[in-house]
């Protein structure tokens, strides 16, 4: 079938109110962008659909895309013609022929925003169902109600439009509707997932990494980047924020009690989320922590670290079970890399038994042994942000260096 266009049905955005404008441009946007190497599409994102003009692009592909944008119901690919019922009936029965290899139910439903058509839904429906079923009188039954294939009829002011089939989208919300959030993401399972949920609901991430050479390798930065990577898909493309985090590792080791190793060093990378975050106009700072999960995710040790920011410390994936999270990592095609063994720069630094239950009140006190600042500026000064796209290759291009240098 050649479809001329895919019709694009908004998700819960069409529920708010006086936003509605500023989430279906927004989404246009987004779509436009995931959509930016097919130059022959066009992109019209109007009040009740989203319209995307195929100009002879490959739908199977387009389609694949639009799986990955967030805001998006359902959609179907539809084949425009002219504004009569010749027209229609054959473009209707091309669709049906290559659908009807056994016996089926349908039924027609049309929807009129042009008014002035000749015939009304009701006179459609009848006619091009009583037309179809004198064209394939062995293959084809109606049912109303449970139908196997519904055949849809838009009669707009531009062109009838037809379609059978609706693919199920991303649903959430349009990235970037919500505003920016800082995602302290690690090389593990559960922060990816936590992005992911973050910008399924709107929000436009921006990834900061701590890393710490020569503890860690650059295998382990490579694979956070590549991570990164599987995600930018949802939004077209996100920054990626290295922060080096060795100096202050080391001080920590020097400086503070064992038990509290783990905590001081939390507290420090909340603080340069948090620095990074007023600087690049965040809202809030995401992580992925699930409650119980492991010594820096109970409750106690949650207060202790969040002491050092007042600002929103999100968790997408709190109250979610691992097999649950690890779930998502699958669909979301993190997993793999997830569990590839580059160490990360938190496991090198765990002491063998962290506090589970550290109280604030000596986190503090350990902490006034460190230069908090001036370990601070010196880290924020050694970022380095990548912008990263689909399809960006880091950990292979890694292999690459490494076999030169053996
Ligand atoms: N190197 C890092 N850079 C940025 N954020 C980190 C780093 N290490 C940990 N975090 C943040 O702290 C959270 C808790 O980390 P932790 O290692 O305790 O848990 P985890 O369950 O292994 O999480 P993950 O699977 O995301 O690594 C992570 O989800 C992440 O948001």
């Amino acid at each position: 079938m050649q479809y001329t266009e895919i019709m694009v049905r908004y998700g819960e955005l069409s529920t708010k109110g006086h936003n509605k404008k500023t989430f279906i441009d927004r989404l246009g946007a987004n779509v436009r962008k995931a959509l930016h190497s097919f130059v022959q599409v066009k992109v019209h994102a109007q009040r009740d659909r989203l319209h995307v003009e195929l100009n002879g692009a490959d739908y199977d592909s387009v389609m694949e895309r639009l799986k990955l944008v967030f805001g998006i119901q359902n959609f179907s690919p539809s084949i425009k013609v002219e504004k009569s019922f010749e027209a229609t009936a054959q473009a209707a029965t091309q669709m049906i022929k290559e659908q009807v290899d056994k016996p089926i139910t349908f039924k027609v439903e049309t929807r009129r925003s042009d008014h002035h058509f000749a015939m009304d839904t009701f006179e459609m429906n009848n006619k091009l169902g009583g037309y179809l079923l004198d064209k394939f009188p062995n293959k084809l039954k109606v049912d109303v109600h449970h139908p196997d294939l519904t055949l849809r009829v838009e009669i707009r002011l531009n062109g009838i439009f037809l379609s059978s089939e609706t693919i199920k989208g991303a649903g959430g919300l349009p990235v970037g509707t919500a505003g920016k959030g800082m995602m302290m993401m690690s090389g593990g399972i559960d922060s990816p997932v936590a992005a992911y949920l973050g910008m399924k609901r709107g929000v436009s991430m921006e990834m900061v990494h701590f890393f710490s050479p020569p503890y860690t390798s650059p295998q382990a930065l490579a694979k956070a980047k590549q991570l990164t990577e599987r995600l930018a898909k949802y939004s077209g493309s996100i920054k990626f924020i290295q922060v080096p985090f060795a100096e202050i590792q080391e001080t920590v080791k020097e400086k503070v009690p064992e038990g509290y190793l783990m905590t001081i060093q939390r507290r420090m990378m909340l603080r340069l989320a948090a620095a990074l975050m007023i600087k690049r106009h965040g809202l809030a700072i995401f992580n992925g922590e699930s409650l119980g999960q492991v010594a820096s995710q109970t409750m106690e040790s949650m207060l202790a670290i969040n002491d050092v920011t007042s600002y929103p410390v999100l968790r997408p994936v709190l109250s979610f079970d691992k097999t649950e999270i690890i779930k998502i990592a699958q669909d979301i095609d993190t997993y793999e890399l997830s569990i590839l063994p580059y160490e990360d720069c938190c496991t090198v630094f765990t002491p063998p038994s962290p506090k589970t239950r550290p109280n604030v009140d000596r986190a503090r006190e350990y902490e006034k042994r460190l230069d908090v600042e001036g370990l601070m500026q010196r880290a924020l000064d050694g970022i380095e942000i990548t912008e990263v796209h689909p399809g960006d290759d880091y950990l292979n291009q890694n292999e690459d260096v490494f076999a030169e240098l053996l």
